[in-house]
């Protein structure tokens, strides 16, 4: 690919993550469709063991954002599989509950949601963490809510109010990302063309439809011609790519599950778990408590050690939050204490963990004095649902009023949910993909 060149094809999408990964395949499966893939993160798809978090300060598979919270700040995954290559591993659905109202207003049935997310657990290896690979905070915590609350069967996927063992989409204890479930088995179909390094500065087109791209790739500008493009840079990516052309206008409302870290000092350090979530407790009042294996240091390169935590996420309603642009840099603001602290759901949660850690079942792992609420909220990662399906888009992720233009990733999901977002992303990712086929 040369500086200044031009290029045809049926479709741009623009990000190789969770998303743009099973795009990529869906939509390549006609070979008449010439499908391109332009992804700013590194060619080489990323492997490793889920011990290693690869998000540290030096990482190359990372996008770094500061938030307008002083000293917040978050990162995204960038190159083949995106976040999914670079997350925790942790795949659990959401809540039936929380994808009712999706089925109500929109075009899948229960059964064909269910399918979907049957379709996920086959395609990206999803299994449970079984007993023997728990870490002892893991089974202290599992020990301790059993005996206060309803337990689900690690092997029902459905999630419930009560303690949940995580499901993980692994291989063994090794990643397994959206590249591995889905872009590695189409990449070299003669009607697709993946192209790594490629920045896509600007979706171009008027007002009403789009015709096409600009790009960067090895630091000259290269146009795509399309029309029809497709926007999964995931949500800050495509929120960024959007405003910055001119197609939507901000600030967008984004949602955040922000988090509440219990933290304490361990009586000994143990072997390195093999990953860092294993069990969440849901409340019902829309928290996860999450049981984090160990301190985030032992399995992220460069960051300070902060002792082991305990999480508490409020994940349904979610934290309201902002994603807009100030002099061409994106902003974003994750938003502060929301109604789930007003109603009391957090302080509850969180008062929950600290008598939690003061138990019989914690008292071989956490020093006497030690257990400490960090003051200020932090991020879980998971800002979404800035262009919500069926209200800023059609059920396809179509923006209204523009001719062609697609989103498909973070963006479109219709709320927060109970759980994290990676399988219901991928889940309307299949969704739509079979619409856009059909
Ligand atoms: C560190 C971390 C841990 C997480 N852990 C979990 C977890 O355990 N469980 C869970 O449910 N969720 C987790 N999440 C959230 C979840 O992984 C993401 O919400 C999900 O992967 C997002 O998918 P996506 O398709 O929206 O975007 P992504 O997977 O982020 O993909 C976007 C892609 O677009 C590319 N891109 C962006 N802008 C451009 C551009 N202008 N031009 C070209 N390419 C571009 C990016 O490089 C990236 O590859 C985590 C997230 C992070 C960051």
């Amino acid at each position: 690919m040369t500086a200044s060149s031009r290029h045809r094809a049926d479709v741009v999408i623009v990000g190789a993550g969770s998303a743009g990964s099973v795009l990529a395949e869906r939509l390549s499966r006609d070979p008449r469709r010439r499908v391109v893939l332009l992804e700013a993160g590194p060619a080489a798809p990323l492997s490793g063991p889920l011990d290693t978090l690869p998000i540290g300060p030096s990482s190359s598979y990372v996008r770094g954002y500061t938030t307008v919270d002083r000293g917040l700040s978050i990162v995204r995954g960038r190159g083949l599989g995106g976040s999914s290559a670079v997350n925790g591993g942790y795949f659990l659905r959401w809540h039936r509950s929380d994808l009712a109202d999706l089925v109500e207003r929109g075009p899948w049935s229960a059964q064909r949601i269910e399918a979907a997310y049957r379709e996920l657990d086959d395609a990206m290896s999803v299994s449970p963490w079984h007993d023997d690979e728990l870490s002892d905070a893991s089974v202290a915590f599992e020990n301790y809510w059993s005996a206060r609350g309803d337990v689900r069967d690690p092997d029902d996927p459905w999630p419930i109010v009560g303690l949940n063992r995580v499901r993980s989409n692994r291989r063994g204890r090794l990643r397994f990302s959206a590249f591995d479930g889905y872009l590695g088995a189409a990449i070299s179909r003669p009607n697709l063309t993946v192209v790594s390094g490629a920045d896509v500065e600007r979706v171009r087109g008027g007002d009403t439809a789009v015709s096409g791209v600009d790009v960067v790739v090895d630091g000259g500008p290269v146009r795509f011609d399309a029309g029809q493009v497709i926007a999964c840079a995931g949500t800050i990516g495509t929120g960024e790519l959007l405003l910055r052309s001119g197609l939507v206008a901000g600030p967008l409302k984004l949602i955040e599950h922000r988090e509440v870290l219990v933290r304490y000092r361990r009586r000994h350090v143990g072997t390195l778990p093999p990953t860092v979530l294993q069990s969440v407790v849901h409340t019902a009042d829309g928290c996860e408590i999450r049981c984090y294996t160990d301190d985030f240091a032992r399995f992220i390169d460069g960051v300070p050690g902060s002792g082991p935590a305990v999480g508490v996420a409020a994940m349904s309603p979610g934290v309201p939050g902002r994603l807009g642009s100030a002099g061409g840099e994106v902003t974003v603001d994750l938003g502060g204490p929301s109604a789930q602290w007003s109603a009391g759901a957090v302080d509850d949660a969180v008062g929950s963990v600290v008598q939690m850690l003061t138990s019989a079942e914690f008292a071989d792992i956490v020093e006497p004095d030690s257990v400490a609420v960090q003051q200020d909220p932090s991020t879980s990662q998971h800002a979404c649902a800035t262009l919500p399906l069926g209200a800023a888009t059609d059920w396809t992720g179509a923006v209204d009023g523009v001719d062609g233009l697609h989103v498909v990733d973070g963006s479109i999901l219709p709320c927060a949910g109970r759980s994290g977002p990676h399988a219901t992303i991928m889940l309307l990712a299949c969704l739509i993909g079979d619409d856009l086929i059909g």
